[in-house]
């Protein structure tokens, strides 16, 4: 059997040096971990789903056995954590067990639980170091990079949240091994969508081997995470605070948050930025940016891959009223990430929704 290859880092800039950090992939990372944490660090709260309960276990013990005072705050699982509720019962378990500033969160799960881990850390007393360590190839290759956390509201996604960059994030792809195979599948939205804004080669090599594309143990799979963290990685690090190219990462999200809120968050992330991928694609077609063969390369891509390229017709009014809500609007100006060509996004304001009704038509099943 061949030795796995050794881990790849990959250097996020922060707004100080003291703010870089390292995002590591590879095989048997949590030994990493208690450097990451530093010498300061006293107590460690690890917040994990639910469903993760013995992996959240494991790290406990290993930070226990490293000197460190570890305990566990076990949240509900999926979008169900994003939720002030659970922030709350995170400050409280902090506050009873006199966290201070020089302590630490663990986030150890999928993206929701780095979304809610990490609003948890830019919040309590104002900020504390959070470590990532993600469980779901979307956490891999987008949640845990990039310091953006956030919670859900009723009235939509991601509209509380803070900037607050990971001290590191330890990428440990053996947890691909348990992740059932559609979350691994709908981690690969993210991954399509950098390949568009961005890296070309991450769409050629999934076209040239869909399955292995997927398949948690593949080379491919390896390469495709890699490439996706170093696109996320020199966005952040150029504008961690979404002033001006940092928006580019948003391609697909715009419609793809407003499905998941139209499905009361029972369809993941990344299915619903799939469908917003290849809206966002249709839209970029009508206002005669990319080529026809850019447009149709992302229905084609996502469908390879078993992702949802369509949504229901009748739920537009909805859906309207959802993307109003984008952080990207200012004032009545909707804003979309669009598609000049091949790794060449812009920005598109929409005064008149009559385009997007169009848009939307080529998507409406
Ligand atoms: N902050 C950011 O920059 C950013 C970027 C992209 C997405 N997000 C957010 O990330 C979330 C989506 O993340 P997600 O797709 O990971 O969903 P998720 O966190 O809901 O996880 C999906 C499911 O997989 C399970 N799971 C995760 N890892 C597992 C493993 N190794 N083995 C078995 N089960 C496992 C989870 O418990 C959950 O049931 C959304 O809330 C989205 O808004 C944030
Ligand atoms: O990191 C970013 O910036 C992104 O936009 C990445 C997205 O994949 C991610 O889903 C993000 O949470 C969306 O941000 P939001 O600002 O629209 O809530
Ligand atoms: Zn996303």
């Amino acid at each position: 059997m061949q030795a796995p290859a050794a881990p790849a880092v990959i250097k996020v800039t922060g707004t100080s040096p003291a703010e870089n950090y390292d995002v590591v992939v590879g095989h048997g990372l949590l030994p990493r971990l208690p450097g990451i944490l530093g010498e300061r660090v006293r107590k460690v709260l690890v917040i994990h789903p639910r469903a993760l309960r013995t992996t959240g276990d494991t790290v406990r013990e290993d930070l226990a056995a490293a000197g460190f005072t570890a305990l566990t705050a076990e949240i509900p699982d999926a979008e169900e954590g994003k939720h002030i509720q659970v922030a709350s019962f995170c400050w409280q378990v902090l506050g009873q067990n006199d966290f201070t500033r020089s302590d630490a969160i663990v986030a150890v799960g999928g993206g929701a639980v780095t979304d809610v881990a990490g609003f948890v850390a830019a919040t309590w007393l104002r900020g504390v170091k959070v470590v990532h360590i993600p469980t779901s190839l979307l956490a891999m290759v987008d949640a845990a990079v990039g310091g953006k956390t956030g919670i859900n509201t009723a009235e939509g996604k991601n509209l509380v949240g803070a900037f607050h960059p990971p001290a590191g994030v330890l990428a440990d792809l053996d947890a691909l091994a348990t992740l059932p195979p559609n979350e691994l599948v709908t981690g690969m939205a993210e991954v399509v969508k950098c390949g568009f804004i961005k890296d070309g080669a991450i769409l050629d090599l999934i076209e040239a081997d869909p399955a292995k594309a997927v398949d948690p143990g593949s080379d491919v799979l390896r390469e495709l995470v890699e490439r996706s963290i170093a696109v996320k990685a020199e966005i952040v690090s150029a504008d961690l605070k979404e002033s001006g190219r940092r928006e580019f990462l948003n391609y697909g999200h715009t419609l793809g948050h407003a499905i998941e809120l139209a499905e009361r968050y029972q369809w993941r992330h990344g299915a619903a930025v799939s469908v917003g991928l290849v809206f966002a694609a249709e839209l970029s077609r009508m206002v005669g940016r990319p080529d026809d063969a850019t447009a149709d390369r992302h229905k084609a891509i996502l469908e390879t891959l078993g992702l949802p390229v369509s949504y229901r017709r009748d739920r537009w009014a909805a859906l309207l009223d959802g993307m109003k809500r984008d952080k990207k609007s200012r004032g009545d100006l909707l804003r979309f990430v669009v598609l000049d060509g091949p790794g060449r996004p812009g920005i598109l304001e929409v005064p008149d929704t009559s385009l997007l009704f169009a848009a939307y038509q080529e998507i409406a099943d």
